[in-house]
């Protein structure tokens, strides 16, 4: 081979690698431009998302984070996401309209108005049904309960959890759980504060939250998270919360053999601990009531007793497939999953932000004392004050303020069983409609300009009594209808006694910079931790 054809052969490969390298060149910056482009798409979309959350005034907690989490995983809650035809949409329809959003072969339908809330909740609700998504969320899995059961299924389970929600119970667990964990709470928190005298609040709303329902709920006699750093069942509930709130965003399935695979000491906690200890306390309940049929008052006072004990009046169910007058175990165990899973988080997020927004407002906590202080003797709250609908109306208004500002459900949907029309628009079968509590418990066209501040003589003026009782739609932090929250007035009284206890004992000073931000989580939460400065008081 002659020098000149090496040199032709040479000159031709370097000639070819040449080309190859400037293809791919061409194709790098291809894909730089693709990106480049994807980037300023999502930058843009998350800004007109952004200039629509302005718009529709508060909503709270959607982040740049779960914009792109969302977007990313769950087509289904997409419409929150797609900022382009949400506003397209809303500048079409006003704020008295469905919005209904079609991406994709997924339609999703949007309501802010108390009127339509009505429709949707009350007048259609036969159309409607709890969201599926929220069967995800049930341990175990084929077992239904209150929460995410609907139709004849879910009329059989209100019929038997009612009675644990009943004026009885609820005085025995005021008095025999509650009012002690108030207590508890106050001398703990002195016990455990730092050299300044400040604690967190998040911490110990927490252990309340979960000495309330883990005694009061589940009468765990022995549970004392407020007195025990120790204690396991912090760990769980948070682990159950971290690990099932991914059921609103993927497959059951999928979160199980993820959770498996990545997580194994959570999956384990999650899908075998905690099971088995529902398991293991229904069956000591049953064999307390058993033993203290006579005398066993203190066994009865909590829902899983409740439960046990219940039994159907209607009895034209004929169906043996399960037990005919009263629950099954697994169906105990499901629905005291579900206590857990709509009392927990929510109860203790009302009282974390409430705290924190009189902790910025010493006068009203002087004029909540002073209500407190006339009206409630030594042993605190019992049921027939809170019956009451005379007493306690500053702390009520107190309550009602911050539920309205910072509801734990900000948003509440439905699933629509076939086609129906609301607010003259209609809405496809097999779609999720979400109302937007949070809209129209801030609009000032019916709250006025401050709206957005924490105002609890609010709930005083004539025109906002007037406006209530002509439409409560437009405060239904509960929800409304036949599904409303059963376990408000357990709410109630468990955050009206816990704040007379920490009132009358502190006077509260926000110890923390800045505002606290909202988390739109399973609930709506603080998004970091609060620091409150204790004064202690005679
Ligand atoms: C401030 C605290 C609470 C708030 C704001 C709240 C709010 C709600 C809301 C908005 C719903 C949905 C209703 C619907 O779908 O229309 C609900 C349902 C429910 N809540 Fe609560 N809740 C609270 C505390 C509790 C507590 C302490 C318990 C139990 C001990 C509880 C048990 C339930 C149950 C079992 C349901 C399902 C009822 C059904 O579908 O029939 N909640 N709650």
């Amino acid at each position: 081979m002659s020098i000149s054809q090496h040199n032709t052969i040479d000159g031709l490969l370097s000639n070819i690698n040449h080309t190859t390298a400037s293809s791919h060149a061409w194709l790098w910056n291809f894909i730089y431009v693709l990106l480049i482009l994807f980037v300023i798409y999502h930058l843009y979309a998350y800004y007109q998302h952004f200039k629509e959350i302005q718009r529709v005034k508060h909503i709270p907690g959607y982040s740049f984070y779960s914009y792109f989490t969302l977007r990313l995983f769950n087509p289904e809650q997409d419409f929150l996401f797609s900022p382009r035809l949400q506003a397209r949409n809303a500048k079409k329809f006003g704020k008295e309209n469905i919005w209904r959003i079609t991406i994709g072969t997924n339609t999703v339908c949007f309501a802010v108005h108390p009127d339509n809330y009505k429709e949707i909740l009350v007048t259609k609700d036969k159309y409607f049904r709890k969201h599926p998504l929220f069967n995800n969320m049930n341990i175990p899995h084929h077992v239904k309960n209150l929460f995410t059961d609907y139709g004849d299924g879910w009329k059989r389970h209100r019929q038997l959890t009612k009675p644990s929600f009943s004026d009885e119970v609820l005085s025995l667990v005021l008095r025999d759980h509650i009012s002690y964990i108030a207590k508890r709470l106050v001398e703990k928190m002195w016990e455990n504060r730092d050299k300044s005298d400040t604690i967190i609040i998040n911490n110990w709303i927490n252990r309340v939250a979960i000495d309330v329902i883990g005694r009061a709920g589940f009468g765990m006699a022995d549970l004392d998270a407020i007195g025990n750093e120790n204690e396991r069942m912090p760990l769980i509930t948070k682990t159950i919360f971290q690990v099932l709130s991914a059921g609103l965003l993927f497959k059951r399935k999928h979160i199980e053999a993820f959770t498996k695979i990545f997580f194994p000491e959570k999956y384990k906690m999650v899908f075998k601990e905690w099971p088995n200890i529902l398991f293991n306390i229904v069956e000591k309940r049953e064999n307390e009531i058993k033993l203290e049929s006579e005398s066993g008052e203190i066994f009865k006072s909590n829902l899983i007793s409740q439960m046990l004990l219940s039994k159907r009046e209607d009895d034209r169910q004929t169906d043996d497939t399960y037990t005919k007058y009263g629950f099954t175990k697994d169906e105990i165990v499901a629905n005291s999953h579900a206590f857990l899973l709509a009392g927990w988080d929510t109860s203790q997020n009302v009282q974390i932000w409430m705290f924190y927004l009189l902790s910025k407002d010493k006068e009203r906590q002087e004029k909540l004392r002073n209500e407190f202080r006339e009206q409630v003797g030594e042993s605190g709250i019992d049921f027939s004050l809170y019956m009451d609908m005379d007493k306690l109306t500053y702390a009520r208004n107190v309550v009602s303020e911050t539920l309205r500002l910072k509801g734990p459900a900000p948003t509440n949907s439905r699933f629509s069983m076939q086609k129906v029309e609301i607010a003259g628009k209609m809405v496809p079968k097999g779609v999720t409609i979400e109302m937007k509590f949070c809209i129209s418990q801030t609009d000032p066209d019916y709250w006025g300009n401050d709206s957005m501040e924490f105002v609890p003589e609010r709930f005083d003026r004539p025109e906002v009594i007037d406006m209530l009782k002509e439409n409560k739609f437009i405060f239904c932090p509960f929800s409304a209808g036949k599904r409303q929250c059963i376990g408000k007035r357990f709410a109630e009284i468990e955050i009206l006694s816990i704040l007379h206890q920490v009132i009358t004992s502190f006077e509260l000073e926000c110890a923390t910079e800045g505002e606290i931000g909202e988390v739109a989580d399973v609930t709506m939460k603080p998004s970091r931790d609060i620091y409150l400065k204790l004064k202690k008081l005679n």
